[in-house]
């Protein structure tokens, strides 16, 4: 399982989640990663851990001015993007062209997805992966993958139809490792969760509940 941890805007210690995630990373199966706010991106890539961008833009070099370049985040240390999350939304066109500026810069690509028919659309664009997202769900601890079972299912057939290549991730409210564990048995091969790691007392505690099982 993958399991993504986005710490958004929260006012968490980038590098301490990062150090959390480098050590449970290495005594764990899973494949667990981070994605920290742009400007952290560096310093965390430099702690060890697995890091990704939250977001970039679906542009080249040039005159873009305050938008984020899929290379420089690469240079940076990420070596992946989330695209179009639930806080994050694009149109259509730019999230196509988000995920083809990532592939140019050779960043793995997640695009997020708040229901199975836009996880057929996001599949259709060729990620590496989707995650499925229901807005409702985010940041209440209530785990997708038991509030709406369906949902998860649904999205793994969805984008399976598309293309099977596509990995299925979910996320909103997932916090410990019996979410992770039910994630897996919907089909999902990761999970994409933020509060139940950013907001913990502990991070390295809550990383460990959440790989415990796997
Ligand atoms: O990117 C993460 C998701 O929006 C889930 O957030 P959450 O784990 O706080 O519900």
């Amino acid at each position: 399982m993958f399991v993504l941890v986005n710490l958004k805007t929260y006012p968490c210690d980038p590098i301490e989640v990062a150090e959390a995630v480098r050590d449970v990373n290495e005594s764990t199966d899973a494949r667990v990663a981070v994605a920290p706010q742009a400007t952290n991106i560096a310093q965390v890539a430099e702690t060890g851990a697995e890091t990704w961008a939250q977001h970039v833009d679906p542009i080249d070099y040039g005159s873009n001015t305050g938008h984020t370049l899929a290379e420089t985040v690469a240079d940076a240390g990420a070596v992946g993007t989330l695209i179009n999350h639930s806080e994050q939304r694009l149109k259509l066109a730019d999230i196509d062209g988000t995920v083809q500026a990532a592939e140019r810069a050779d960043l793995e690509t997640v695009v997020c997805a708040n229901n199975p028919a836009q996880i057929g659309a996001a599949a259709a664009l060729g990620p590496d992966a989707v995650a499925v997202e229901p807005p409702e769900l985010i940041g209440t601890g209530t785990p997708v993958s038991q509030a709406d079972p369906d949902v998860v299912e649904d999205a793994v057939n969805a984008a399976r139809n598309v293309d099977s290549d596509v990995s299925v991730l979910c996320g909103a409210g997932i916090s410990t490792g019996d979410d992770v564990v039910a994630a897996g048995d919907l089909g999902a091969e990761g999970v994409l969760l933020a509060s139940g790691v950013a907001k913990a007392d502990d991070p390295t505690a809550a990383l460990e509940d959440l790989v415990e099982p796997l």
